[in-house]
């Protein structure tokens, strides 16, 4: 049960263990870290090369012609994403970064009216989309201090979607949650809070950074008024690739908070007029130029979801941090760890390992070849991922860190985090 053989197994048994030759795996490197940035594709690398080869041989012509006209590749790229957060085709754009977008949807659902001002977040989130939040209720002349809610956790861990929806009081003008938390790896019941927020009549989104490619969504049937996230984690686009953005078509019509020529119909934009004429589904919140170099990418690695389906990657990811968790119960009980993820099907693409000396055992797990990355305060956190990980690397990963704790491997760095990690 413990033992290689059955990891050796379980790899033999896997329907999808050949992808894992379409990317390019680093040579003796155990690469844990695909829910921060995932591994280039040889597809996404074509895509890429062919994107610059279409610059190279048609100029200003790339635009309307070639294999992936520029101009459409935000409309193309997005309904290649659709099927990955439940939308309906016009309903998801490749736009923007996690950030931008979410500054741009606020600026769109966050109305503050009367009584009705406050925004409702939760203290686990992601530190960006707070910043954001904050600072688009003091654009509004309010104080964040009063005016963003956060959700409390009990143990720093995990958020109850009970305690959430007992938030949506009277004075919250807007929802914003994650799907996934990036620390602790929790999936949040989107269906049910989407459900009672859409009773109470407060527009709501998601940030779907640490789920999308990891775990499917029905975002349309839920009623999810918009959503969010970014290509480089899960959906393996490279560092920096363009975002995503979903409004639901219940909201299209809506005029975007922050305007801009590449949100208009692509028939009249360049007719060049100053009153904007916004196309008719969520195409209309794009602000400028598409960064096609950083879309090209995207095209590529997405077409590996088409080809599996997110629930045959969802089933393979549950098996690889299921067997994760064994082996952490059972090799490494006496060193003081504690599971900071669900241990149920509420976990999403990853494990958090906790333990007061984390820092230092990710750079041991480093120099042993095994990249995860360290989450302050105290979390090591490691993601096997469906599209690329074996059975065997989740084994080899919990051997060498059993080693590390045992020999004390750590004890010679200090317990202080890198710049980025
Ligand atoms: C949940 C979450 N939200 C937001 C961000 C920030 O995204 P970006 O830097 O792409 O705007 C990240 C990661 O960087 C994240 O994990
Ligand atoms: N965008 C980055 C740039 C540099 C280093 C990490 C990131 C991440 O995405 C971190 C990730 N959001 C996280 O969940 O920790």
């Amino acid at each position: 049960m413990f033992k290689i053989e059955e990891a050796i197994k379980l790899d033999a048994q896997d329907e999808i263990s050949q992808y894992k030759n379409e990317f390019y795996l680093m040579k003796d490197v155990l690469y844990m870290d695909g829910n921060s940035l995932g591994l280039l594709s040889k597809r996404a690398e074509t895509t890429l090369l062919n994107l610059l080869d279409s610059w190279k041989t048609l100029g200003i012509d790339g635009w309307t012609e070639g294999e992936n006209p520029w101009f459409y590749m935000s409309e193309t790229v997005g309904g290649k994403m659709a099927p990955l957060v439940g939308g309906k085709l016009g309903e998801v754009i490749a736009t923007g970064s996690t950030t931008s977008n979410l500054h741009q949807l606020v600026a769109t659902f966050y109305k503050p009216t009367g009584n009705k001002t406050k925004i409702l977040a939760d203290e686990l989130n992601f530190p960006s989309d707070i910043y954001a939040l904050k600072s688009q209720i003091a654009l509004k002349g309010l104080d964040p201090a009063e005016h963003l809610v956060q959700v409390e956790s009990d143990d720093g861990r995990f958020l109850s979607e009970d305690r959430i929806i007992e938030a949506m009081t009277e004075d919250i003008a807007l929802i914003v949650l994650p799907g996934v938390l990036y620390r602790s790896g929790q999936v949040l019941n989107m269906e049910k809070i989407a459900a009672a927020a859409n009773d109470r009549g407060i527009p709501i989104g998601f940030d779907l950074c640490h789920s999308i490619g990891s775990v499917p969504h029905s975002l349309h049937e839920w009623g999810v008024d918009f959503a969010f996230w970014c290509t480089y984690k899960h959906l393996n686009g490279g560092p920096g690739s363009v975002g995503g953005l979903f409004v639901h078509e219940k909201n299209f019509g809506t005029a975007p908070g922050l305007a801009g020529w590449f949100g208009s119909k692509k028939e009249s934009q360049f007719d060049m007029n100053h009153t904007m004429d916004p196309a008719e589904d969520s195409s209309a919140f794009q602000v400028g130029t598409p960064h096609v170099l950083s879309l090209a990418p995207v095209i590529g690695a997405l077409e590996m979801f088409d080809e599996v389906g997110i629930d045959r990657i969802r089933e393979k990811s549950l098996k690889l941090t299921g067997y994760m968790m064994k082996l952490v119960e059972h090799e490494l009980s006496e060193f003081g760890f504690t599971v900071g993820n669900p241990i149920d099907d509420t976990r999403g693409g990853h494990i958090l390992l906790e333990h007061q000396e984390a820092a230092r055992i990710c750079k041991a797990l480093k120099e042993a070849g095994v990249i995860p990355d360290f989450r302050a305060p105290n979390g090591v956190r490691l993601a096997p991922v469906a599209l690329y990980n074996t059975f065997e690397d989740v084994w080899h990963t919990i051997q060498k860190l059993k080693v590390i704790m045992d020999e004390k491997r750590y004890e010679k760095f200090e317990n202080k985090r890198g710049v980025v990690a």
